[in-house]
C-alpha cells in the first residue's frame, strides 16, 4: 500500500476517487475441474451481470444434470434470490489476458514510472486463477500482442522496460536510469529474501519492514538486484 505522500488517486465507477480498486476475475472451467471436483458440485454459481457486477445463484437445489462430469449453469429454484455484488470491474471467463492487464495494470505503469508507489495484489481462493493471471503463460513473447498467454507481471515489467527506454530515447544523454528487482516472499508472519540465498550458502535470509518517519516504507537487508530485461527478471 502506498504511504499517503506517494499515493495515486483513480477515478472509481462511481465517480468517486479512492486509491484502491478491485477487479474481480471469474475463471473459466477447465478439464481438469471435470475429475477433481465431484460431480455434485460441478455447477457454476458466479455470473457476471455487467463490467461492474456479479451476481451469486442463491439456490442450494442440486443440479438438474448432477452426476454429469461437465460443468452447467444452476437451474433456478422457485423463490431463489440472487445476491448481486458490485465491484470496480468485474470481467468474464472470456477475458484474455491482455484485455485483464489492459484493464487493470497499464493505467498503473505511468503513475509508476511518474514516481507513485503502485501494488498488484491477486487474492482468492485455491484454483482461482491467481498464478494464471499475475504469471501465466509465454512469459518472453510480446506484450502487446493480445493472443498470448503473458499474465500481468510479465507484461507490466515489459512495458515498463519499453516505456523506460521510449523516455530515454525522448530525453537523451543527459537522463539515465536504472531498474532494479526485490523478490520477497511473506509467510506466516514472516519477510523472506527470496534473491538472498546466492550469498548466504543456500540459506534464505529474513528482512525487517519498519517505517521511515517521512511515511516511506523501509526493507532493511532486501537484496536488490539491477535487471535490464524482462527476460532477466523472469528468469
Ligand atoms: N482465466 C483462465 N483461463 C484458463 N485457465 C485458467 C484461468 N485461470 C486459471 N486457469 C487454470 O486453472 C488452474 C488453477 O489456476 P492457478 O494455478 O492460477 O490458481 P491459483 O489461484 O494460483 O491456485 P493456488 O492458490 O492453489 O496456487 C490452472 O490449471 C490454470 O491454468
Amino acid at each position: 500500500m502506498a504511504p499517503p505522500s506517494s499515493s495515486s488517486s483513480t477515478p472509481t465507477s462511481s465517480g468517486s476517487t479512492t486509491s484502491v480498486q478491485v477487479a474481480v476475475r471469474i475463471r473459466p472451467t477447465t478439464s481438469q475441474d471435470a475429475v477433481s471436483i465431484p460431480a455434485r458440485f460441478q455447477r457454476i454459481v458466479v455470473h457476471s451481470t455487467s463490467h461492474t457486477s456479479v451476481a451469486i445463484d442463491a439456490s442450494s437445489a442440486a443440479p438438474a444434470t448432477s452426476g454429469s462430469s461437465t460443468a452447467v449453469a444452476t437451474p433456478t429454484t422457485p423463490n431463489a434470490k440472487k445476491q448481486v455484488f458490485s465491484f470496480d470491474q468485474v470481467h468474464s471467463p472470456d477475458t484474455t489476458q491482455h484485455a485483464l492487464f489492459t484493464s487493470t495494470a497499464l493505467p498503473l505503469i505511468s503513475r509508476f514510472l511518474e514516481g507513485f508507489n503502485c501494488t498488484v495484489l491477486a487474492y482468492g481462493q485455491t484454483s482461482s486463477g491467481k498464478t494464471f493471471t499475475m504469471t501465466g503463460v509465454d512469459l518472453d513473447a510480446s506484450p502487446s500482442d493480445p493472443h498470448n498467454g503473458m499474465g500481468i507481471i510479465p507484461r507490466a515489467v515489459s512495458t515498463i522496460f519499453a516505456q523506460a527506454r521510449k523516455l530515454k530515447e525522448e530525453r537523451g544523454a543527459s537522463w539515465n536510469y536504472t531498474i532494479k528487482g526485490s523478490f520477497i516472499e511473506i509467510y506466516n508472519e514472516d519477510l523472506i529474501d527470496l534473491l538472498s540465498s546466492d550469498d548466504t550458502g543456500g540459506l534464505r535470509r529474513e528482512v525487517q519492514i519498519r517505517e521511515a518517519k517521512d511515511g516511506s516504507i523501509i526493507w532493511g537487508g532486501l537484496r536488490e538486484v539491477t535487471v535490464r530485461s524482462n527476460a532477466e527478471v523472469m528468469k
